[in-house]
């Protein structure tokens, strides 16, 4: 593949008879922040750990600039891994921690030195050279681990969960940090998460994962935007996820009333499931709407309502700005290309398969 770093080939990887992993493809170009997506236990983890070479995979190949890698030790790629857990070594002050690597590949003091400093600086924690580790607070030993990791100049720097000890606010804070970080090194991040919204403000390149499958690969906004399955739009963000009738190309009947949309080639009269995001759904008054409904509850989020409408059997996730008293009647209507329509799994194996290209 054009400007890959990294290409993962056929990988399938078993652990006790159960498949983790199930001939997973997958190019990570260079420069590239990708996040690998999806929920506890969908095989994010393994994926990260094959590429680190913590785990070799049953069957194909990881490939580094052209290279095959498969067989190779951790140490013996240009890659760096930071973990959830700072795994600083506490008897070491923060230089000699971050030296450490440094000291192994037998660079001289005074380059040492220089990458101390460097490092420091670009994690915000000058000074923090003789301080032990158990003095620093969890965010500030996190970023000594990407500091000891960034010294090494590797190609691609491996993060897993790396802000999930973290609280919200300095989660938040971090992910700007390592946005920043990355366009300055210019070098490639691969991410794991199971936090979607972490995924989606950082990423240039999201692959969402379910049971060992790729469900999805795109950036933040196709997938939001465009989910390609339900499981993708049930696990980014919140939304309607509504079993509906492609009548004709963009006209589909929802609940027994039928909306323009934008979406052609499900056929006629098609089994579909339609997804609408909960600030895409319009209240109007019950004349102007499509559906009619009852507002059956209302919570006040800061930015937005966060609320549920009742209509024709369905409670509708809906967020609005404007405040309407619960008990109100309602009209929904929703803009044709808020629509996104889906092609319904045909079993529930299809719906675990996904799109692994
Ligand atoms: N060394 C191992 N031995 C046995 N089973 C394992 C091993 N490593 C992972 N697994 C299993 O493989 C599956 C995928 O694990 P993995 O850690 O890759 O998932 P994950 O998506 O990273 O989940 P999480 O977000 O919880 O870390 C899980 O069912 C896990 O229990």
């Amino acid at each position: 593949m054009k400007n890959a770093l990294v290409n993962l080939v056929n990988i399938s990887k078993s652990f006790d008879n159960q498949m983790v992993l199930d001939d997973l493809n997958l190019y990570i170009r260079e420069n590239e922040f990708l996040t690998l997506l999806g929920p506890s236990g969908c095989g994010k983890t393994t994926t990260l750990r094959i590429l680190g070479g913590f785990e070799t995979p049953d069957k194909g190949q990881v490939i580094f600039e052209g290279r095959d890698i498969t067989n190779l030790p951790p140490n013996k790629r240009n890659l760096n891994t930071v973990f959830q857990k700072y795994a600083l070594f506490p008897h070491m002050t923060i230089a000699e921690n971050i030296a450490f690597g440094l000291k192994i590949s037998g660079k001289s003091k005074s380059y040492i030195n220089d990458k101390i400093k460097y490092a420091l600086k670009l994690v915000n924690l000058d000074g923090f050279e003789n301080r032990m580790p158990d003095s620093l607070s969890g965010g500030q030993q996190q970023r000594i681990a990407i500091a000891r990791a960034i010294v090494n100049e590797p190609k691609l720097l491996l993060l897993d969960e790396p802000l999930g000890a973290l609280d919200l606010k300095l989660r938040q804070d971090m992910q700007y940090e390592l946005i920043r970080l990355k366009n300055e090194l210019g070098i490639t991040f691969i991410y794991v998460t199971h936090d979607q919204e972490e995924a989606l403000t950082m990423s240039d390149t999201i692959v969402v994962m379910n049971q060992g499958y790729i469900q999805q690969i795109g950036t933040p906004e196709s997938i939001y935007n465009e989910p390609e399955n339900a499981f993708v739009a049930d696990f980014i963000g919140d939304s309607n996820i509504i079993g509906a009738t492609m009548i004709r190309d963009r006209l589909v009947e929802i609940l027994g009333a039928r909306f323009d949309c934008v979406d052609t080639g499900f056929g006629e009269n098609k089994p579909v499931d339609v997804v609408i995001r909960p600030e895409d759904v319009e209240l109007v008054s019950p004349e102007e709407g499509i559906l009619q409904g009852t507002l059956i509850h209302s919570i006040f989020k800061g930015v937005h309502y966060e609320m549920e409408v009742m209509a024709n059997g369905f409670e509708w996730l809906v967020h609005s700005t404007k405040m309407v008293p619960v008990g109100t009647k309602v009209g929904i209507k929703v803009d044709p290309f808020n629509i996104q329509i889906m092609k319904k799994p045909e079993s529930e194996d299809e719906e675990a398969i996904g799109v692994n290209e």
